[in-house]
């Protein structure tokens, strides 16, 4: 990250949201059932052009026209992951950046070899809940299925473990987010108690995270910081506009639709931790 001040990553996270603005980056998103209406949408509201594209037949030439590929193993099928495989080796390839959601890949033998076929892939960054990322890097989790059964601050050790031995930027979202590069780490502060009680929104943060790491590319860093910036803001300001999980659910469409530059580098809580 080329900030050294906290001051100085709100003001660069204020830059990209602008950057992700005006380059409407094109970002493919291989997600689950749940969550491909409510991610697309996350997308445009920031000003992003998402593309749903995970057909083995095509996902891999799709990820060379894309700025960034995401991919999430919430819902899998044989056919879906080898689309998911073919679009992360064509976005490694090309030397674009691509971004996991490791969905409760604890959760079955499916899924544990999935994951791992896809992290010897080299994603730019991942992205997960606490029990998630505490067991890729091997640790014993309270996870079950996609909710998290861990705390933020427990995940952080496996989260510094997990960057320096993937090389990936990893992010552990929760009450408060931690981000690591393996070498720096961030707190944000901010969203809402209601961001857990709406499926998805996860995985739509992982598609943020595509659509500023296609417009930083060189700096998944700050690209992921940006994106969870704006997910705290915009949970803050749907939050005082909502009365329950079905209201924050639009209210947050909307209110990061409304995110201007200037409020994310006033509001955002970015603490090095
Ligand atoms: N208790 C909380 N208070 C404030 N913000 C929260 C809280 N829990 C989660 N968030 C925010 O919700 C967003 C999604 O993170 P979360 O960790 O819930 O993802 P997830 O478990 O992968 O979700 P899903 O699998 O349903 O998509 C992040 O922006 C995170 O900061
Ligand atoms: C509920 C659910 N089940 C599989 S993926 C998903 C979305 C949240 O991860
Ligand atoms: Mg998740």
């Amino acid at each position: 990250m080329a900030t050294d001040t906290v001051s100085s990553a709100s003001a660069a996270c204020g830059d990209l949201l602008t950057d992700v603005r005006h380059a409407s980056p094109l970002v493919q998103c291989i997600t689950n059932f749940v969550a491909m209406n409510y991610a697309a949408n996350v997308l445009l509201a920031a000003g992003a052009s998402p593309a749903m594209v995970h057909a083995p037949e095509e996902a891999g030439e799709f990820a060379r026209l894309a700025g960034a590929v995401t991919i999430n193993i919430g819902t899998p099928s044989s056919e879906w992951l080898e689309g998911m495989l073919a679009a992360a080796k064509a976005a490694t390839d090309a030397g674009r950046p691509w971004i996991l959601d490791p969905v409760a890949h604890f959760a079955t033998a499916y899924r544990r070899k999935a994951i791992k076929e896809l992290l010897a892939l080299h994603p730019a960054v991942i992205r997960g809940n606490a029990s998630e990322i505490m067991a890729l890097a091997g640790q014993v989790s309270a996870g079950r299925g996609v909710d998290a059964g861990d705390s933020v601050e427990q995940a952080q050790a496996a989260a510094t473990s997990l960057a320096r031995s993937s090389h990936a930027v990893v992010a552990v979202t929760g009450a408060v987010d931690f981000v690591t590069d393996g070498s720096h780490a961030v707190h944000i502060r901010g969203g809402s108690t209601w961001m857990p009680q709406v499926t998805a929104m996860g995985c739509a943060l992982t598609g943020l995270i595509g659509a500023f790491a296609a417009v930083h590319p060189q700096d998944s860093f700050l690209a992921t910081i940006s994106a969870l910036a704006c997910f705290s803001v915009a949970g803050e300001h749907a939050e005082a506009q909502s009365s329950g999980p079905g209201s924050f659910a639009y209210r947050f469409i909307d209110a990061l639709a409304a995110l201007d530059a200037q409020t994310l580098r006033a509001q955002a809580r970015i603490v090095i931790a």
